[in-house]
């Protein structure tokens, strides 16, 4: 039996993949505002999901409900046999510490640590030695074409170098699924470009899904499978390009 899901054909033909992430049902108010409304997402593991949509549609609050980071209020998001939605703040610090990689639409590295630092920081949390883990990150930032920035501070990077920057923090430790939103949101078309690149092909290579928050058509055409979100309702356009 061959799968129909298999993202670019990295799959052993034959072998059925079971998707890594399932929400289903998902609703979320906040105070009169209704974010979303019996929303979906499947997650293959591996597989690139671009979630577009009209701003204000509900992108965002779904991301933050299939990454733990906001309880929906009604709905499941079972991850790895765990319903996220049911589980302890501390199992899902933990996921987000192991299996979760995040990366936002301005870097969010801490001001005061050099680059190296910021990359090597999730490692750091891990319980790894400084020098291992520093050493580990001047490689993904070598990786992510920025090693020139290691010794500087994020304030003294360009827009482009700092989201390099946070795409090596993102996918040092390896997660399985990265969530990004509007990851190039405050670049430029060139850099945004070179950075969604970098992010897709580098998760790729370490076997990253990756759940990708944008409203650019140009983005979204690095992922492999679109989700559109529209008032709070997602709907599955299916594979891109
Ligand atoms: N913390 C919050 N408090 C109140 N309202 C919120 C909150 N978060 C989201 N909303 C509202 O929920 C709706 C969906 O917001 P969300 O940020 O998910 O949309 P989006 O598609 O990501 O938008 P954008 O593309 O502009 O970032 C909007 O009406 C927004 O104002």
């Amino acid at each position: 039996m061959t799968t129909s899901l298999s993202p670019r054909g990295r799959d052993t033909p034959g072998t059925p993949t079971e998707p890594l992430l399932t929400a289903s049902g998902l609703s979320r108010s906040f105070g009169p505002t209704t974010a979303l409304v019996d929303a979906s997402l499947t997650l293959y593991p591996g597989e690139v999901v671009a979630v577009m949509g009209p701003s204000g549609s509900g992108k965002s609050t779904l991301l933050h409900c299939v990454a733990g980071i906001v309880r929906p209020d009604g709905g499941r998001v079972d991850y790895d046999g765990t319903d996220l939605t049911e589980a302890s703040d501390s199992r899902l610090s933990d996921l987000r510490r192991t299996d979760f990689g995040f990366l936002f639409q301005f870097g969010q590295l801490v001001p005061e640590l050099s680059c190296v630092e910021n990359v090597a920081l999730p490692l750091r949390l891990g319980g790894e030695s400084r020098r291992r883990a520093e050493r580990t990150a001047l490689s993904w930032l070598e990786r992510l074409d920025v090693a020139e920035v290691a010794g500087k501070t994020p304030g003294e990077c360009s827009g482009g170098q700092g989201q390099r920057v946070a795409v090596a923090r993102a996918l040092i430790t390896r997660p399985r699924v990265v969530f990004a939103d509007e990851p190039t949101g405050a670049l430029d078309s060139l850099n945004g470009e070179r950075v969604i690149r970098l992010l897709t092909d580098a998760a790729r290579e370490s076997g990253a899904a990756v759940v990708l928050v944008t409203h650019e058509p140009r983005v979204a055409a690095y992922a492999d499978r679109e989700v559109v979100v529209r008032d709070g309702r997602t709907r599955d356009v299916g594979g891109l390009g």
